[in-house]
């Protein structure tokens, strides 16, 4: 069985060999460079967000019998089309929540101590309550934040959590965007920001967009800017990438190069689903499994002395996942490497589970429930 794989996905010929595949039959490409011709004779399709998966890229890989994208979004994926060739598909809901949910805590984190403000007295805004928005907001329950949901599909599904409508999600403090790319169905998000909404934005108000650039009218949003508006700005995905406006950039608080969903753990979970997906295909047995191939972190226990506090959470959120150095890569390196560059070259980052904490008569609840883990006594005697 031949699989072709995206160089940029942690552990696939961990994950892959053996798996029917000979060694020559596991081969990777890059992204925006995969070719029709490439995969005539594949069977499996393994790619990430950049690569366009539709009938112009398929159409002669008459042998292929899945696909698979280690990632969240799917706009990328013709999925009709694969439904009309009988190719099986496969995407990794969930794989990176975690991931982005944590790059917001970190920004929020890192922009209340330049601005002097309690997270505690802000309301956060977050448009989209899927796997992300979901865990964002338990997150921000962890630390006593308050939130509201705006979600008109799940809503009317039948999910039974508070919601808020889009205008009063658009008038929190904080708006964080977590929603899927649609330009179709009854709640398109293509432009969900646009130029009416930019401009009732207060100077006060923070936008954090960490789903997808197109969701935010970019030329508008940089028109309002030019005009002074002070309202501040977190970005992680922009329109047009790799090509982005990047006389945006030094209107921004923090901008990095789509990357918030780039913990190892949520990119190698993308792996790890996609491994499963095809067993199931394939009727193959699971045998491994993500912890086997993750590294040991760099710090991986800390012991805490005192009760929690916002100053605390600011020491050691930032320990695990300071946003500011994507930002400072992002600033520096973008005009000379690129967009596609400093996402392949992204240093290690890992989740707030990498590390345990102990601590003697202290409460440390909220950070526990944020994600860090618990070190019980007898771990912490070994
Ligand atoms: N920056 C990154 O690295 C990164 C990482 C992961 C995901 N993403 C993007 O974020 C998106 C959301 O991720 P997710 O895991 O939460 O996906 P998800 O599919 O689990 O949840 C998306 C939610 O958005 C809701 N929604 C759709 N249209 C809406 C609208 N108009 N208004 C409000 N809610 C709407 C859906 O009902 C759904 O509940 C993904 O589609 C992906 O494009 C980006
Ligand atoms: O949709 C997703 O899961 C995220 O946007 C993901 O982080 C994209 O990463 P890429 O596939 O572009 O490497």
């Amino acid at each position: 069985m031949k699989i072709l794989f995206d160089e940029n996905m942690p552990f696939a010929r961990e994950f892959f060999e053996n798996f029917g595949a000979k060694e020559n039959e596991l081969v990777s490409f890059k992204g925006r460079e995969l070719t029709a011709e490439q995969l005539i004779d594949a069977d499996v399709l393994l790619v990430r967000s950049i690569t366009q998966v539709n009938e112009q890229l398929l159409n002669d890989a008459r042998k292929l019998k899945f696909v698979g994208t280690a990632t969240i979004g799917v706009d990328h994926i013709d999925r009709a089309y694969l439904a009309s060739r009988n190719i099986a598909f496969s995407s990794s809901p969930g794989c990176n929540a975690i991931s982005v949910a944590e790059y917001v805590v970190s920004a929020l984190v890192v922009l209340a101590e330049k601005y002097l403000f309690a997270l505690t007295d802000k309301t956060i805004g977050i448009i989209g309550a899927g796997n992300t928005g979901t865990r964002l907001s338990e997150k921000l329950e962890a630390l006593g934040v308050n939130y509201k949901l705006c979600d008109p599909l799940l809503n009317d599904a039948g999910d039974n959590r508070a919601f808020s409508t889009l205008e009063e999600a658009l008038a929190c403090d904080v708006i964080s965007l977590h929603v899927p790319l649609t330009r179709e169905g009854s709640n398109p998000t293509y432009h969900l920001l646009n130029d009416e909404r930019i401009t009732a934005l207060s100077d006060e108000q923070i936008v954090i967009n960490a789903c997808r650039g197109e969701v935010i009218d970019n030329k508008a949003l940089l028109s309002f800017k030019r005009q002074g508006a002070a309202t501040r700005l977190v970005l992680d995905v922009w329109e047009n990438e790799p090509n982005i406006l990047s006389e945006l950039i030094p209107f921004t608080e923090l901008s990095t190069a789509h990357i918030a969903g780039y913990s190892l753990e949520g990119k190698a979970r993308g792996t790890e689903m996609l491994y499963q997906a095809l067993a199931k295909v394939f009727d193959f047995k699971v045998e491994k499994s993500l912890s086997q191939f993750l590294p040991k972190p760099s710090i991986n226990r800390i012991k805490i002395n005192q009760d929690f506090d916002e100053i605390l959470l600011n020491q050691v959120v930032k320990m695990v996942y300071d946003v500011r150095r994507d930002d400072a890569i992002f600033r520096q390196q973008l005009s000379r490497f690129g967009f596609d560059h400093i996402r392949k070259t992204y240093p290690a980052r890992r989740e707030f589970s990498s590390v345990a904490i102990a601590s003697e008569n202290t409460e440390l609840n909220s950070l526990f429930q944020l994600g860090f883990e618990r070190l019980c006594k007898i771990e912490e005697e070994q």
